[in-house]
């Protein structure tokens, strides 16, 4: 199976534009995204994460769900799976980061996941398994190992910057903070044995280091939440964390104004000021993990690195003329868990953190995917950085300030599902998105008042460890002016360190001017801070006005929705009796009904009785069809007779009013007739009535002419098939003997129309012959009965 077929056509399009732009994009990278899969809870539980590939994997659609099942794939830079531990994925992601920094580039990494999916413990781990940060602060101090130099001799400037103390300020400092931990041997920043968690150190180093340069590591420790940016490390307001703003520095650079960014010698004093802000960090419980962080948390670490330094006069070091300092930072970020409230099942504070935290997350997303659509579009549109705390402070990263790096970190239970599928799909997005390639940048060292030129060094055996000088000492001189040429030299010597120093205060002089000037641009730059702060301040004032009204506006709607509410309550109660005797009579009319159940099937059981007579009446019927059968065997046997009788010219009279007025009968008395001729042929013949051949052949030749002898109002029939008559009479009424005598009329027939046992019309055609007799009249004889039923389909 080739897993890139599975790509949706979307992915597929613009993977294939990131390949064609990548050409034209050569001075920049991808931001690069790693996928880590946690172990599952239980080895039973099933899983919806398959690895099809060290890069590929896909995500199936749990059986339980009740959607369509699908498969997608995604594919990330590299996948780490349950089975990798924490030192490949630091020498995968980590290390190369930790190798930028230390050459003065920056780098931002996160953690993005559902909560409980990992991302603490990939940042972070525990003393077995330390995660990316402690490796990343083994390594550095591994890696300058005595290159550092004197603590406080760099110092932050709170504007981003650093800037250089004289020996004496620094030794100061250090003078105070031994002071201070004195008096409170507590002090949180101050090893506290029970803070300290001694990672396991792999001794990794970076190689090829300039081991010429000086080294200072500052650590700083910031979380937003509620979208509020808080300083973990400052304990000036006590317990209460004081939020604190953004701003730009002079580089355009966003920063936290005011952070506390703490200095640290060793690895340990790095590990112990996390876990100072550790401890003040806001946790929550919720259902899915309880120890789930409920914010973002930032843990930087800065690199200042001083050039190269010179020696003295005293083969002490001391910074050249123009000397430059590099600084670099890495931002390693765990995000707070993407998580749906409805499964976490958060309410009240908890639901506003949840909210915050999805607001925040979109925000990054949706600024990725402007910057992805400018990069592929080649459009313009606004990043909106500005939208969320989280999203201005990593805007320098996104704009090329240094490389991006994200680990997406997922649960693979089925649980987690739904989540994963967002999660995987922002990260696959992320990597559409190019990141200008960051350069080490120098910045002009900004030196404070000298006080002394030289640094003792702490170590005697280590001179280059401890020393720092800016300006070279004037020795103590001693002149023997017995000896003119040693003096000569000592004031040869004098006079060029004096130079020196003269040169170095121009410098400094000249510096300073600079400085001042630096200032006076960055008072102008404050001042103009200061004015837009002022009316930032003004218009959310008003915004804060607004909001006061809207909320005094919602609690008058609160208040009248429950007035509403309690005479919805009253009316409530109004139904439920109006229920409860709509439920009483109903069980009155379930009473009925059963009562009528009862009667039905005594209904039943009487028409089971009344079918019985029916078969009984059936029975009594087939006997009267079984005698009809008979008639008219006694009918043909009649007609037999007839013809004897017309051969032998003894024809019985017949009454034709009677043939009028009842045929059935009639019919019926001919049959009895023909039966008691059957028991007494010979006597009959003479009471027969006949005709002549004669006459019979005179009435032929005369034509087919019809007698119809109709009821007065016959049931319309509309049949398809009529009886054959062509010339006709109808007749309703025979009144005369001439209606039937008249000689041109040779048929006779008599329609009557009956109901049926089924209701159905039964119309029956009596057919005769009028045979003109010698007396002048004529006789019916009935020879053919013919039926025409009509009945319904269905039936
Ligand atoms: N790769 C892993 N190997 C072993 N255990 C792990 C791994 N990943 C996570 N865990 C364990 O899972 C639990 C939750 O992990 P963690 O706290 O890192 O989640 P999280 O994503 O940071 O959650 P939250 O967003 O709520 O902070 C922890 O007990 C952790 O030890």
């Amino acid at each position: 199976m080739n897993p890139s077929n599975k790509y949706t056509p979307r992915n597929r399009m613009q993977r294939e534009k990131t390949t064609l732009s990548n050409h034209s994009d050569s001075g920049k990278d991808p931001v690069r995204v790693y996928c880590r899969l946690r172990p599952l809870k239980d080895n039973k539980e099933s899983t919806c994460i398959k690895l099809l590939s060290p890069s590929v994997l896909s995500l199936t659609t749990p059986m339980e769900s009740k959607g369509s099942r699908k498969e997608v794939h995604y594919k990330f830079k590299h996948i780490f799976t349950s089975y990798s531990g924490q030192r490949e994925i630091f020498d995968h992601v980590a290390y190369p980061l930790i190798e930028d920094l230390l050459k003065g580039k920056n780098a931002l990494l996160f953690t993005y996941g559902v909560t409980g999916s990992g991302k603490t413990f990939t940042l972070t781990g525990d003393e077995n398994n330390p995660g990316i940060m402690p490796r990343c602060i083994d390594t550095i101090f591994n890696s300058i190992g005595d290159n550092q130099a004197p603590k406080y001799v760099i110092k932050s400037d709170k504007m981003n910057g650093f800037e250089i103390q004289s020996e004496t300020e620094a030794y100061r400092d250090r003078m105070q903070e031994d002071r201070a931990a004195l008096k409170t041997p507590k002090t949180p920043r101050r090893v506290n044995s029970s803070d300290k968690i001694n990672y396991a150190n792999d001794n990794l180093k970076i190689l090829l280091l300039n081991e010429t340069n000086l080294y200072s590591v500052f650590v700083s420790y910031i979380e937003i939440y509620n979208n509020t940016v808080f300083d973990l490390l400052d304990e000036s307001s006590g317990k209460s964390l004081q939020s604190k703003i953004l701003r730009e520095d002079f580089n355009k650079n966003m920063y936290v104004n005011g952070v506390v960014e703490v200095e640290v010698k060793t690895a340990q004093e790095a590990f112990n000021i996390f876990f100072t802000g550790q401890r003040r960090k806001r946790m929550g419980d919720t259902i899915l993990n309880a120890e789930s962080s409920r914010s973002h948390s930032i843990f930087n670490i800065r690199i200042v690195q001083l050039e190269q330094q010179t020696l003295n006069y005293d083969g002490q070091p001391m910074i050249p003329e123009g000397n430059h300092m590099q600084i670099s930072q890495i931002s390693l970020v765990d995000l707070a868990g993407s998580e749906r409230t409805n499964r976490t099942q958060t309410t009240g504070a908890r639901l506003r953190e949840a909210s915050a935290i999805n607001n925040s997350l979109m925000s990054l997303r949706n600024c990725l995917e402007i910057l992805r659509e400018n990069q592929m579009k080649k459009s313009n549109r606004l990043v909106p950085y500005r939208d969320t705390r989280l999203t201005q402070l990593f805007k320098n990263y996104f704009e090329g300030e240094g490389s991006v790096q994200m680990i997406i970190c997922a649960n693979p239970s089925i649980e987690d599902f739904e989540e994963n599928l967002q999660v995987m799909k922002f990260g696959e997005m992320t990597q559409d998105v190019k990141i200008a390639k960051s350069e080490a940048k120098y910045t002009p060292i900004h030196k404070r008042t000298i006080e002394k030129n030289t640094v003792t060094p702490k170590t005697a055996s280590k001179p280059k460890n401890a020393t720092f000088t800016l300006l070279p000492e004037v020795p103590a001189m001693k002149f023997n002016f017995e000896n003119i040429e040693d003096c000569g030299i000592q004031i040869d010597k004098l006079v060029r360190i004096l130079k020196l120093r003269k040169n170095k205060s121009v410098n400094v002089n000249r510096e300073s001017e600079i400085k001042i000037k630096e200032f006076r641009n960055r008072l102008l730059e404050m001042d103009k801070d200061f004015v837009l702060n002022k009316t930032e301040i003004k218009s959310l004032r008003t915004i804060i006005q607004k909001e006061k009204h809207k909320s005094i506006n919602l609690q008058t709607k609160v208040v009248d929705l429950e007035t509403v509410n309690d005479s919805l309550a009253h009316k409530c109660g109004e139904l439920e009796d109006v229920v409860r005797s709509l439920q009483n009579k109903i069980s009155e009319k379930d009473r009925k009904i059963n009562q009528n159940c009862l009667e039905k099937e005594k209904h039943k059981h009487r028409l089971a009785q009344q079918s019985e007579k029916t078969q009984e009446l059936d029975m009594k019927l087939k006997k009267q069809r079984d005698y009809l059968n008979a008639a008219m065997k006694a009918k043909d046997y009649k007609l037999k007779k007839v013809k004897e009788v017309l051969e032998s010219d003894l024809i019985p009279p017949i009454d034709i009013t009677e043939i009028q007025k009842e045929p059935n009968v009639y019919s019926h008395k001919l049959v009895q007739q023909a039966e008691k001729e059957n028991q007494t042929p010979h006597k009959s013949r003479s009471t027969v009535a006949t005709s002549t051949p004669s006459h019979r052949r005179r009435s032929r030749s005369a034509g087919e002419v019809w007698l119809e002898h109709n009821s007065i109002k016959p049931v319309p029939l509309g049949t398809v098939l009529q009886p054959s008559m062509k010339k006709r009479k109808s007749v309703t009424k025979l009144s005369k003997a001439t209606d039937i005598t008249n000689p041109k009329q040779s048929k006779y027939c008599l329609i009557a129309q009956d109901q049926d046992t089924d209701g159905e019309v039964e119309t029956k055609v009596y057919k005769a012959d009028i045979l003109p007799t010698c007396g002048g009249g004529a006789q019916v004889v009935f020879n053919d009965v013919e039926r025409l039923r009509q009945e319904s389909p269905t039936k």
